[in-house]
């Protein structure tokens, strides 16, 4: 079913939201805009303010500074604080918050009071169809199994047309198995129906293949909004790119254009020429490459098994580990002696104290060596 996008050039923004609780600041000066239709999944770890900053989109809490706007309408700041009830908000639980008392029909009905009965009925109807629950609809939630009552949490959200669909943890409460498949259901009628929504996440797979962008948070603030492959292969941060997925960090220096750490040459760095930075370089495992070398000084310290892979600890002459992803038939048992290179074609993040840097720092850390003149300059006599 087409025709649920709103039609406005930005369907939410967030711009400098805080809120405290006593001594907690659990979201600081949060700025955010989310393009009509986009997906975008929230991660971070517990307590870094995911819930805080749904709920004071939804209006369930207000923010003590910042500006939230939906679908061009300022729902909050400083003079202003819409209800919920009259935000263009929906909101789906991980724990359904279904009412026990009513059919599924009835469920989905609820946010419709200002709609004629036979409009209400065909509206019913309607996402009913789009989460394809149509033939459950007299049923009540305990006769559904746990996937089928997120889907009629979903078409309830859906129902009055909101400007944003708000999901919190949505799928943390189902089983594994079922977990994929309703997930795939669910992000494809949101697709389906352009709706803009925002997910919470705990999983990072979910987070990195669900969403349009995938917003990270830390300590109240958001550290990087990116598109899925810009967060894994580009982190802003430090905390990012050990958040999202594995990393390690070796202490490195980029010399002209060429950066070099404990284990040797890793990459050039074009536009950095004329310059003598010390950094850190992030290593992912997949990056890592391992040879077996009787007269290397590192050395294999354990392996975790991972089914595709075997994730190998290693650690360097420094004392410092390295991770590395071996085939799933390779095992360089510990105590073996390795030489690590980094994979070919791999540019690594580079950091800068805690954050990424895409050009050479002067100032910050090292300095830029004097640029060979270009030309010789004719002196006068
Ligand atoms: N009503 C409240 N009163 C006091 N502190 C609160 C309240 N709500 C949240 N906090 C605190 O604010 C911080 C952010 O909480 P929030 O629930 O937004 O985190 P979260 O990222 O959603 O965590 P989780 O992933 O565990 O759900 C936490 O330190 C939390 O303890």
């Amino acid at each position: 079913m087409r025709g649920e996008v709103v039609n406005v050039s930005t369907a939410l923004t967030l711009s400098g939201v805080s809120r405290r609780y006593g001594a907690i600041a659990a979201a600081t000066s949060l700025d955010l805009t989310v393009a009509p239709g986009e997906m975008l999944t929230v991660i971070g770890p517990s307590g870094c303010g995911k819930s805080t900053m749904l709920r004071m989109i939804a209006g369930l809490e207000r923010p003590d500074s910042g500006t939230i706007t939906i679908a061009g309408d300022v729902v909050a700041d400083r003079r202003n604080f819409q209800e919920p009830e009259r935000r263009r908000v929906g909101l789906v639980f991980q724990d359904h918050a279904l009412f026990p008392n009513l059919t599924v029909a009835k469920n989905v009905a609820f946010g419709l009071n200002r709609l004629s009965l036979p409009e209400r009925r065909k509206r019913v109807a309607e996402v009913l169809e789009l989460v394809r629950l149509d033939h459950l609809a007299a049923r009540y939630p305990h006769e559904l199994s746990g996937g089928e009552q997120q889907r009629v949490a979903v078409a309830r959200a859906l129902a009055p047309r909101p400007a944003v669909v708000l999901l919190d943890e949505p799928f943390s409460s189902l089983d594994e198995t079922l977990r994929g498949r309703v997930r795939a259901d669910i992000v494809a009628v949101l697709k389906e129906t352009g709706t803009t929504s925002l997910l919470v996440t705990h999983d990072q797979t979910e987070a990195l293949s669900v969403g349009d962008r995938v917003v990270v948070m830390h300590d109240g603030v958001i550290e990087q909004a990116d598109t899925p492959e810009k967060v894994f292969e580009q982190p802003a941060t430090r905390f990012v790119a050990s958040f999202m997925g594995d990393a390690d960090f070796l202490p490195a220096n980029v010399h002209n254009a060429l950066l070099t750490c404990e284990i040797g040459v890793v990459s050039t760095v074009p536009g950095w020429a004329n310059c003598d930075v010390d950094v850190d370089v992030v290593l992912r495992p997949h990056e890592v490459a391992l040879a077996p070398d009787p007269g290397a000084s590192a050395r294999v310290v354990s392996l975790e098994y991972r089914g595709a892979f075997v994730l190998h600890y290693v650690r360097l002459a420094s004392g410092r580990t390295l991770r590395s992803w071996q085939p799933h038939h390779v095992r360089y048992a510990p105590g073996t002696a390795v030489t690590v290179t980094v994979a070919s074609g791999t540019s690594p993040t580079l950091l800068v104290d805690d954050r990424a840097v895409t050009e050479p720092p002067i100032g910050i850390a090292g300095h830029a060596l004097q640029a060979p003149e270009p030309f010789p300059i004719p002196t006068s006599r």
